[in-house]
């Protein structure tokens, strides 16, 4: 499981490490991490063009240490420094290993800046890293843009400046990396979007803080946690042991969704899947997945006559009607797992007593669904993924998986898990659905609310990325049911290990 943590809980971790090592030592290690990072970023380093995005504080001074490193084998490191201050033991290592200093006193518009950003080879942004706070200040903002169009490669030192560390929030400007080299643990906001959309390639440096870090906030399952969560048949199943999932979905307007539910369900393993809903989306699931059982609901029928089910998959395209109100509510009445997707959601945000119960809850909000459930706008949440995702979980009582950019599932009083599968193809119409069906079927095989919602966003942004075009995501157009039929082989190649 990959930790990660903030700001504060990396500076106790590190005052504690500091407070045993002789002064400078997590500098020079952070500092060393770095300099190899862009050793191997570089073709050669010898006659090799490095310039150096100073701030005033220590994340300055790692680039400055790793700008000396640098210069030291053959490469000519050029400081633009930004701040009132400066690291100056690091700039002295640097005057001395042959490195240049250049000042703003012309502000970022000097063309010697840009001249020299523009021939960099490799870009360090060492403009702020634990230590921001809220929107880049001139002139580092301006640096960052000037970053933006630079032909080299981009190397953040810690955190990519102007993304809070902490939250993955992103204010104004910030730099955006194609690499960034973190040092002791990662940091929450570097995996959360908007800030993770800055990182590029995330590498983690050791500088020994390990022992003395808390529990994490924020945690991401690797294939292997997820591998060994997965509910699995063994001799002794059979289709109901296996778990029986029942799916309410769909309407005769809306067909789609109930097919692609059914879709995610079966494909994900489930035992057996039983489809409740109007005649027009039974029929169509029927011609699409004869291995559903399937039953006709009319307005005023309860769905529990439809069988016994381990968990219900409630909302994706059922309409928000009172019928619809009616059915979810029969559904949702049952002591078992639940979880509430789409139209579903939309009901809950007029009748939040349909989320009240004693039995686990999962809802699966897009930022717009989860805006319209807590009475803020989309954008909003959009920009604080984390905190959003967290309070709803604390506000409605459910665990919540949050969609979008980075998938979040939170649950009160735990950490929150962070997605690090998928692709920006899957964000087409209808993959929701699919997320929702095999939520619903790791539910019904028995998982918690949380490890059915962590899973079922691992294993479905896998097999996004195989329909994209490849194991590590291809740049091809995906429709949502090209993510069901991927769905055995990603989860085959993830029990396999690969
Ligand atoms: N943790 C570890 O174990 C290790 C940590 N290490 C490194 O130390 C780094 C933390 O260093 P840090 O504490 O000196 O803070 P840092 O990020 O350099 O920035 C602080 C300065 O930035 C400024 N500033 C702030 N916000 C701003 C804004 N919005 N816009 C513009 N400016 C802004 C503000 O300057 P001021 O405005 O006061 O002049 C403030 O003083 C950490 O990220 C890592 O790289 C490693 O060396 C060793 C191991
Ligand atoms: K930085």
């Amino acid at each position: 499981m990959l930790t990660a943590y903030t700001s504060d809980e990396i500076r106790t971790a590190e005052r504690a490490l500091m407070a045993l090592l002789p002064e400078g030592t997590l500098m020079r290690r952070a500092a060393t991490a770095l300099a190899v990072a862009c050793v191997e970023a570089l073709p050669r380093v010898y006659g090799s063009r490095v310039v150096l995005l100073v701030g005033s504080g220590d994340n300055g001074g790692d680039a400055l240490y790793a700008g000396a490193l640098l210069a030291r084998r053959g490469a000519r490191v050029d400081a633009v420094l930004a701040g009132k201050r400066v690291h100056e033991d690091g700039l002295a290592e640097l005057t001395r290993a042959g490195g240049r200093r250049l000042g703003l006193s012309q502000g970022t518009s000097d063309p010697a800046v840009r001249a020299l950003v523009d021939r960099a080879d490799v870009l360090v942004d060492g403009l702020v890293g634990i230590g921001g706070t809220g929107a880049l200040r001139e002139p580092y903002a301006g640096l960052a843009r000037l970053a933006a169009g630079a032909p080299g490669v981009v190397v953040a030192v810690d955190v990519p400046s102007g993304v809070d560390a902490s939250t993955g929030e992103v204010e104004g400007d910030a730099v955006t990396a194609h690499l960034t080299v973190t040092f002791g643990a990662a940091k929450a906001g570097l995996l959360i979007d908007p800030g993770a959309s800055r990182v590029g390639a995330l590498r983690v440096a050791g500088i020994g803080l390990g022992p003395y870090l808390p529990e994490p906030g924020v945690v991401a399952l690797t294939g292997p946690d997820v591998a060994g969560r997965l509910p699995r048949p063994g001799a002794e199943s059979n289709k109901y042991r296996r778990g029986v999932i029942g799916v309410v979905a769909g309407s005769d307007r809306f067909t789609g969704a109930a097919v692609l539910a059914v879709a995610g369900a079966v494909r994900a393993g489930a035992g057996l899947v039983r489809f409740a809903g109007a005649a027009e989306p039974v029929r169509q699931v029927r011609a699409r997945w004869p291995e559903a059982v399937t039953a006709v609901v009319s307005p005023g029928e309860d769905v529990k006559d439809v069988g016994r089910v381990q968990a219900w998959v409630v909302g994706p395209g059922m309409g928000t009607d009172d019928d619809a109100h009616a059915l979810a509510a029969s559904a949702l009445a049952a002591g078992v797992p639940a979880l509430v997707d789409a139209d579903g959601l939309t009901l809950a945000a007029r009748d939040r007593s349909l989320l009240r119960r004693a039995a686990p809850t999962l809802i699966t909000p897009h930022t717009g669904e989860l805006g319209r459930l807590l009475g803020v706008p989309a954008d909003e949440i959009e920009a604080r993924r984390l905190y959003y995702a967290r309070r709803a979980a604390a506000e409605l009582g459910v665990t919540v998986l949050l969609k979008g950019s980075t998938t979040l599932v939170a649950e009160e009083g735990g950490p929150v898990r962070v997605n690090l599968t998928g692709t920006p193809w899957l964000a087409t119409g209808g993959t929701g659905d699919v997320l929702a069906g095999i939520a619903g079927a790791y539910l019904a095989g028995g998982l918690s609310a949380l490890d059915a919602a962590s899973c079922a966003a691992y294993v479905h942004g896998l097999a996004g990325r195989a329909a994209a075009g490849g194991p590590g995501g291809g740049e091809a157009p995906i429709a949502a049911l090209d993510i069901a039929r991927e769905l055995p082989g990603a989860i085959r190649s993830l029990v396999a290990g690969g």
